[in-house]
């Protein structure tokens, strides 16, 4: 049996159809996220599956029990499912620990593990109005873990977070998973955020599932512009500037391009290269450079360690992948 089902989901809000048929399996343990433009139904399938947005259609089962939406009980919500939305509530006036054992289910010792883990432990005693967003983020975590949750939904967990906070709610997060053993599912509008923690990633757009892989598969074979777009940038030209025969496999890429990130493009010795590109202009991104290069009337963007390439150099490129992607 899957651990939780998620059958055939719709949903209208005001005449416009939110969710059409959404329909997927996990197993327990399993990583899954959302991912997907703003508007595209991604929180609001999140409530459909903690049972705290009714859908028109359709159903959800954790481990065979039917989830009752928000119009068939008289608080809504799930014993078993603890959805940490991006607006969460920490009353005021409460120190951080009687805020945690209003909430707890579960035993001392575990409680210890949880705080540990979300890295809460020095902030116990503080007053809830005396702590940074970053750390009621994290305590908010910990509220939700305390109850003993079977299933954890996490909507934009690294909203409003700069980069040292965001780091450690990945790191929060990934603990869980590993120390704690709760499933968990989360949404994130900004998609590379889940491309290191998540087993299968759902992209959505207009309420509907339109890609569902691995975060490689579909970093690295998008179906179409949207979702290539929604995880960096991007290049989709003729394969013919990189010397490929335009008909590498058969009919089915008719009339395709060449898909290729940026770190697909390699820049080489010029000695015996067939392909010179033009650098238009060099960004610095950190990590890497980002080069755009012109080449056979294409604009193309490149990424480098390579710190010695200047805008006006003529660069060779060769291809990273012997297996062409094609869209
Ligand atoms: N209660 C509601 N009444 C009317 N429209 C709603 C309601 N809830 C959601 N919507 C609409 O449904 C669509 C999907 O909303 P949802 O919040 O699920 O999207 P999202 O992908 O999570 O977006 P974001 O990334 O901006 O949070 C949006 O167009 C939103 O305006």
């Amino acid at each position: 049996m899957n651990y939780l089902q998620v059958i055939g989901i719709s949903k209208q809000e005001n005449g416009r159809q939110i969710l059409s048929g959404i329909h997927f399996e996990m197993a327990e343990g399993y990583k899954i996220a959302i991912a997907g433009e703003t508007g595209s139904g991604k929180s609001t399938l999140l409530k459909t599956i903690g049972g705290l947005s009714q859908p028109d259609q359709g159903e959800v089962l954790l481990e065979g029990e039917r989830v009752e939406g928000p119009l068939e009980r008289l608080i809504p919500g799930h014993p078993k499912i603890a959805y940490l939305s991006q607006y969460f509530e920490l009353r005021n006036n409460y120190r951080v620990e009687e805020i945690l054992e209003i909430a707890s289910k579960t035993e001392p010792e575990n409680a210890a593990r949880i705080f540990e883990i979300c890295q809460v432990n020095h902030l116990l005693k503080r007053k809830t109005d005396r702590i940074s967003g970053g750390e009621r983020q994290r305590i908010a975590m910990a509220r939700a873990l305390v109850s003993s949750p079977r299933l954890l939904l996490l909507d934009e967990p690294f909203s409003n977070l700069d980069v040292i906070h965001k780091n450690l709610m990945k790191l929060v997060i990934r603990d869980i998973g590993e120390h704690l053993g709760v499933t968990c599912m989360l949404v994130s509008h900004d998609p590379v955020d889940t491309l290191s923690w998540a087993d299968e990633i759902l992209v959505m757009r207009d309420g509907v599932i339109v890609q569902r892989g691995t975060p490689e598969n579909i970093y690295r074979r998008p179906v179409n512009e949207y979702v290539a777009g929604l995880f960096g940038k991007y290049n989709l030209v003729e394969p013919g500037i990189f010397g490929l025969p335009a008909e590498i496999s058969g009919a089915e890429r008719e009339g395709k391009k060449l898909f290729l990130r940026p770190e697909d493009i390699l820049i080489v010795n010029g000695q015996g290269a067939v392909t010179i590109a033009l650098v238009k202009r060099v960004s610095f991104l950190g990590t890497l450079f980002e080069l755009e290069l012109e080449l056979a009337g294409h604009t193309l963007t490149a990424a480098t360690p390579d710190r010695n390439i200047s805008p006006g150099d003529s660069i060779a490129l060769s291809l990273i992948s012997d297996q062409p992607y094609y869209m």
